[in-house]
């Protein structure tokens, strides 16, 4: 049996407000650019997802959390992929959350190969795989718009990396379910940590429980909304820009008196690609703040970390 029991760090109310972005304005690029490297995290209106996938996710992954443990059982254990409850990883992380992690990649087919896509029903199926789909045309939105702002070249650069059939992106959806009237006390959800792909795209529904860490350390809560996005820079991101990007730290912690339901795509680089400073950024190599690695290799490295780990620190030279 996993115990989850870990002290409930401190939040300070801040009254930090979460940039936001609308994506169908082509001028917010220049937005987009100030909060990835103020804060690493904005969130995102006007996304063009239809409300009713939106929906029918929501109402797929909430029956799928609610069938008996064995059943939810057979589609696990996550290896990483797969359902898992409590345990995060490989590493021994607990949190008080049960998941379901699927690899983004259809040219392996492994998404469906997973014994979670054997175990849900079709309409769930169908719903992930276009819901899938649209991530990958939003993060590929967003780091075309990067690209623009920040004149990177050559052409689709950021974009191309999570466009192409070979692209290594993960989906995740979390469920923090809430406590019975005796056991009424947060705790820790997800515990804190970046993520380590190029960015990732979040969507909740109306429970709150996601926090962000700013520079200075102080944790804020982020007041949820279901009919936005948000979206976190992630490690990857980080290193291409050579540090003008940050990587945001965020953790989550249970509420009490709502379940939250959260669904993340984790837009990743192929394995095989080099990741290392845009020299179209930085011009002289000596001000390379990060050696190269390819994304295989810095993937690896994560499943060999615990979740709160510090791992850029393989990147710095
Ligand atoms: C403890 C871990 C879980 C994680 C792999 C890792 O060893 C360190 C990074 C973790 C993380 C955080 C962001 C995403 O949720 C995730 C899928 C990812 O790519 O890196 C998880 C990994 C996981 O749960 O498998
Ligand atoms: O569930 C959430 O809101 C965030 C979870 C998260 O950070 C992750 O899955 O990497
Ligand atoms: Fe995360």
């Amino acid at each position: 049996m996993v115990v989850v029991s870990q002290p409930v760090p401190k939040c300070k109310r801040s009254s930090v407000l979460i940039p936001v972005v609308d994506l169908a304005d082509p001028t917010s690029k220049t937005q987009i650019v100030k909060a990835c490297e103020e804060l690493g995290f904005f969130k995102v209106v006007n996304h063009g997802v239809r409300p009713d996938l939106l929906t029918k996710m929501e109402e797929e992954a909430t029956k799928f959390f609610a069938l008996f443990q064995s059943l939810k059982d057979k589609a696990g254990p996550a290896d990483p992929f797969g359902y898992g409850s409590k345990r995060i990883g490989l590493k021994g992380d607990v949190g008080c959350v049960e998941h379901i992690l699927l690899n983004a990649n259809n040219h392996l087919s492994s998404t469906k190969s997973t014994a979670v896509f054997r175990q849900i029903p079709a309409i769930f199926r169908e719903a992930v795989e276009e819901y899938m789909e649209e991530m990958k045309g939003m993060s590929s939105k967003v780091l075309e718009m990067v690209e623009e702002a920040l004149g990177i070249e050559p052409k689709e650069k950021l974009s191309r990396l999570v466009k192409v059939k070979e692209s290594d992106s993960c989906f995740r959806m979390n469920y923090y379910k809430e406590k019975e009237e005796t056991q009424a006390k947060e705790e820790i959800g997800f515990g804190e940590h970046t993520d380590p792909q190029l960015i990732s795209v979040l969507r909740s529904n109306d429970t709150e429980g996601l926090q962000i860490c700013l520079k200075d350390g102080t944790w804020v809560p982020v007041p949820p909304d279901h009919s936005s996005f948000f979206v976190f820079v992630g490690d990857t991101l980080q290193v291409m820009t050579n540090g003008r990007f940050k990587s945001v730290k965020h953790r989550v912690l249970t509420n009490i008196k709502r379940s939250r339901l959260s669904m993340i795509y984790f837009a990743g680089p192929p394995l095989a690609e080099k990741i290392a400073p845009l020299a179209c950024l930085v011009p002289k190599q000596e001000d390379y703040l990060y050696k190269e690695l390819t994304w295989s290799q810095y993937k690896s490295y994560g499943y060999k970390t615990k979740l709160g780990d510090y791992r850029l620190g393989l990147f710095e030279k």
